[in-house]
């Protein structure tokens, strides 16, 4: 029937009826959201099609709805984010969002969109009883008692790792890419929690997983500004015509993200076929996540099984979560402590002499070295390799605020009551640094903090912290599952590479720390994207000898 032939009333009645429905669904509770926060300071809206910077040099510790993508999701965002907290204050919104028992809040729709576009429904893309069933299959895994059983596999590739760089001072002139270093050895050990090896030194075989790991966190963020539309996306049709439609798309970086994910993929893949072919050889299950889902699944009913989705994200949820973040946070101690060599030496003296006393030490004396544990939690502290969370409430939620900020109409808040459905970012790196929790040299690298008692109000801002009363590995029931895994690996490369090398600047590589997913190192001024660490790295004479 042609449009015309219809009554001009019948047209009118559903135009009004369509949008009552359209206001209803989305513009009411959208409003009641906005409304609900209307009274909290922020800084102005930047314009995020033209990208024009409102507020170059802005942030906040919590971030509600107030459409600043551009300036968060920029790689030089540092002093953004600095200056929004300086200006408004910290809205320590994280005890009532990890509080209480059930979640307020959950993973924000865009992140979950984008961790399942990415990793499928593995640990972060999954929510509610499914994700709490994860973690329960993959809890002893991370656990001290596992943990402990890896340093005799884990030991052996840390001098591989060691001879190598040796071998690549000869060639390279002394000046190493530190970062590659550690990631080859990052994505080694996660590897090794799944029960495979990736080989990564042996320069024969390319290093596919880790390009293709390197080159996601730059792409997706750069995507960043879009990620508003993820919603909307996921609906048009299913997941065969969204690839079609990815490809017509004149859009390079949404290609390469497309082929990155899909390489990534590939490579799970092969990892499951190769356990597989070898549990099939008669290899029996070992002690790793990938044997431990098929321990599951053999004792498991038939609609209770984990399919073959479901294994391939839990391992690129695994290598991936595993993998740039501990290497980001390697690199940056060995950034560091080039930069203080007093700290290097006095860190060198503690390892050295633990190692000539038992060798390669046993889990509790690694962990328990205080100067090595200072260094890393000091650098874990003022730079998490993960800089931010985004959460949104899921019911009416009131977010106690531990260092009152300022309304708008100048009264002094205490708590904000926000809306189902709010957004939320939470600045880790603004927690870590804030001044009235961490005193007046927050901001500074001191690893001596950690040797004397810590200052009252970190005591006192009872963070429920899974890891040292900071927010890098977060909190609740979403924490990092890995972070006793990570630690332990970082403190065992560290002890070994710091009794056979001495570290320090190149000075004709000023380095510069990219915010993009996850915090990476670039040469200044390069126009870099794949992350780089050249430091200049010599042999100690007594390891030569
Ligand atoms: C220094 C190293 C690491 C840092 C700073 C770090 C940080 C984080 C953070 C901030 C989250 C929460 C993300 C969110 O909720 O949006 C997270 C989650 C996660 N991490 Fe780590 N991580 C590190 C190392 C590891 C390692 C070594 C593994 C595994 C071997 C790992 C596995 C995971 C997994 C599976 C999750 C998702 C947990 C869940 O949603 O239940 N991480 N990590």
């Amino acid at each position: 029937m042609p449009l015309s032939s219809i009554p001009a009333t019948t047209l009118t009645v559903l135009a009004l009826g369509l949008l009552t429905f359209l206001i209803k669904q989305f513009v009411f509770p959208l409003y009641k959201r906005c409304a609900a926060i209307g009274h909290i300071a922020g800084p102005p809206c930047d314009n995020i099609w033209t990208g024009e910077e409102a507020w170059p040099q802005s942030s906040t510790l919590a971030h509600l709805h107030t459409g600043n993508w551009h300036q968060l999701f920029h790689k030089n965002a540092w002093q953004f984010k600095k200056s929004i907290q300086e200006t408004y204050g910290g809205v320590l919104k994280i005890n009532a969002l990890f509080g209480a028992d059930r979640p307020s809040y959950e993973t924000n729709a865009y992140h979950l969109l984008r961790s399942r576009l990415s990793f499928g429904y593995g640990l972060v893309g999954t929510t509610g009883a499914k994700h709490l069933k994860q973690r329960r299959l993959m809890a002893p895994y991370f656990a001290s008692k596992y943990l402990r059983t890896l340093l005799p596999v884990f030991y052996p590739f840390a001098y591989e790792l060691c001879d190598d760089i040796e071998k690549k001072i000869k060639k390279y002139d002394g000046v190493i890419n530190m970062h590659r270093m550690m990631s080859i050895a990052a994505l080694e050990y996660v590897g090794t929690g799944l029960g495979y090896r990736f080989d990564g030194l042996n320069e024969s075989k390319p290093n596919e997983y880790n390009d293709a790991a390197k080159a996601l966190n730059p792409l997706t963020f750069k995507l960043s500004t879009y990620r508003a539309f993820l919603p909307y996306w996921v609906q048009l049709g299913p997941a065969w015509f969204r690839k079609r439609l990815v490809d017509w798309v004149p859009w390079p970086d949404l290609h390469r993200v497309k082929a990155v994910i899909y390489r990534m993929d590939d490579i799970a893949q092969d990892i499951l076929q190769t356990r597989k072919q070898a549990f099939a050889d008669g290899e029996s299950y070992g002690r790793d996540i990938l044997s431990a889902i098929m321990r599951y699944n053999d004792e498991a009913e038939d609609d209770e099984k984990i399919d073959k989705d479901e294994i391939i994200s839990h391992i690129t949820t695994t290598l991936f979560a595993g993998h740039e973040t501990t290497a980001g946070v390697l690199s940056r101690i060995i950034h560091q402590l080039s930069l203080h060599h007093d700290a290097q030496e006095r860190l060198r003296e503690e390892v050295t002499k633990a190692r000539e006393a038992k060798g390669d030490l046993e889990f509790e004396d690694l962990l328990e070295l205080p100067y090595l544990d200072a260094i890393c939690k000091e650098t874990l502290r003022v730079y998490p390799p993960v800089d931010q969370l985004y959460r949104t409430s899921v019911k009416p939620t009131v977010i106690p605020i531990l260092y009152p900020i300022q309304s708008t109409d100048g009264k002094e808040l205490r708590e904000i009551a926000i809306e189902p459905g709010t957004d939320t970012i939470v600045s880790i790196v603004g927690y870590n640094r804030n001044k009235s929790v961490w005193g007046a040299d927050a901001e500074e690298w001191i690893p001596e903090r950690w040797l004397e008692p810590l200052r009252t109000s970190v005591l006192q801002a009872k963070l429920p912290a899974v890891f040292s009363h900071m927010m890098t590995f977060t909190l609740g029931e979403r924490a990092c599952i890995g972070y006793k895994f990570a630690e332990m690996e970082m403190k065992l490369i560290l002890s070994v590479l710091l009794s056979r090398f001495r570290f320090s600047i190149d000075p004709k590589n000023e380095i510069f720390w990219n915010m993009g997913g996850s915090i990476t190192p670039i040469v200044k001024d390069s126009g870099q994207i794949e992350p780089t660490l050249p430091i200049r790295v010599s042999v100690l004479p007594k390891a030569t000898a």
